[in-house]
């Protein structure tokens, strides 16, 4: 079988340097061309040492003939780089993985609010798929253009989905108490980002409105055909890497703890990247750290009558180039856990 060719725009960022670490392992993936702008020439292997042996590639700059020569292009770059360049790579008959958030929220005068740019390609969205495999698999086997979801959706959604398809919680109110570490705000230098101001803290942040608070609303809405009213709060942990994510709800009816665990399990019984944890048992950021599993557990705790359920990420792998190979492997036929394999980290 012949290999998949694979651009990726942005090499030099956190999800640039995981899809490599990825894709290193693919059976069906070669790695073409991998783009920065500020290191064109630099072997991948000397920026990310940890590549070597693995990739005989140079950065290069981004261009249109070389990246049109791919069969996929992957966008590892900051919101409004790869709606510029998508609509030539489509009619070139490429198709797109962008891992920011360009084509994530359909309705475009909500994306261009929260995002605080105008739209470069609405003429295209249609040819959209969000690239959430568990809700979208089949769309997502013929999408031109994948919007691969955020990190924080992506646990979130998860964890929602069999309540609210099953009509058990108040739509009205709905909680979403999230963290991550700080690999999530990306590699660039930022002074929020260094270890004395991250280590040995934990804060709130985005209280009165996160970006990703749209385009987890817009999945819940789909979910139900309706409209939720969420409240979502993200937090920084002083970790690398990891999202937890726990989830509140109030049950619409009486059901039991063990109802609820059969109705996870069974909802995601055949589903290669989600584990729902046996009962009594709690999943932690460490059991998918480096993996592209989603771990979570449900509890409906004594005496009450909400529902919490606790999902856990890689946002680096689930949250970002794990999905993103996972979605180029259900595109392209092949099979869906291909370089996706790794077990997660311990310690
Ligand atoms: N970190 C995380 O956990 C997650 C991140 N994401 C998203 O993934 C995307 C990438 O994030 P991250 O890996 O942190 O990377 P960065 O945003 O730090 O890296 C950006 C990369 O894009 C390139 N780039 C920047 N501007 C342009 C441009 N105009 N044209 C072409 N290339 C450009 C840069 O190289 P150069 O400037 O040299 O060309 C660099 O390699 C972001 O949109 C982020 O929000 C998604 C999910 C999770
Ligand atoms: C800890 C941290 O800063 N996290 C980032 C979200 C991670 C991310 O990059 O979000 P996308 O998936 O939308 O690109 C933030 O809150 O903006």
């Amino acid at each position: 079988m012949s290999k998949v060719k694979i651009g990726i725009v942005g090499g030099t960022g956190y999800t640039g340097v995981e899809l490599l670490r990825l894709l290193a392992n693919h059976p069906n993936a070669e790695v073409m061309a991998i783009t920065s702008r500020s290191e064109a020439g630099m072997p991948v292997a000397e920026m990310f040492p940890n590549l070597r042996g693995f990739y005989d590639l140079a950065f290069s700059e981004p261009k249109a003939d070389v990246l049109a020569a791919c069969d996929v292009v992957f966008f590892a770059t900051p919101h409004g780089v790869a709606m510029d360049m998508t609509p030539e790579l489509i009619e070139a008959g490429v198709r797109v993985i962008d891992l920011a958030a360009d084509f994530r929220i359909s309705d475009l005068e909500v994306w261009e609010s929260w995002y605080g740019m105008p739209h470069g390609c609405p003429n295209i969205m249609d040819e959209v798929v969000y690239g959430l495999p568990e809700m979208y698999r089949e769309k997502i086997k013929k999408a031109k253009v994948i919007a691969n979801p955020g990190c924080y959706p992506t646990a979130v959604q998860l964890g929602f989905q069999p309540l609210l398809k099953a009509g058990l919680v108040d739509i009205d109110h709905l909680i979403a108490d999230a963290k991550s570490g700080v690999s999530g705000a990306g590699r660039g230098a930022k002074v929020g980002s260094l270890a004395a101001e991250t280590s040995e803290g934990f804060k709130a942040y985005g209280v009165n409105g996160h970006r990703h608070l749209p385009e987890i609303v817009q999945g819940l809405d789909r979910m139900i055909d309706g409209k939720v009213n969420l409240t979502f709060v993200p937090h920084l942990i002083p970790t690398i890497r990891g999202i937890e994510a726990t989830l509140y709800g109030k049950l619409t009816r009486n059901v039991s703890q063990e109802e609820l665990q059969e109705l996870f399990e069974n909802t995601y019984a055949e589903e290669p990247f989600v584990d729902v944890m046996p009962a009594n048992s709690l999943p932690d950021t460490r059991l998918v750290k480096g993996s592209n599993m989603c771990r979570m557990a449900v509890y409906r705790p004594v005496g009450g009558d909400v529902v919490v359920v606790t999902s856990v990420i890689d946002n680096l792998v689930k949250g970002a180039a794990g999905q993103a190979v996972q979605n180029m492997n259900i595109m392209f036929d092949l099979e869906e856990d291909a370089g996706l394999k790794h077990v997660a980290l311990l310690p």
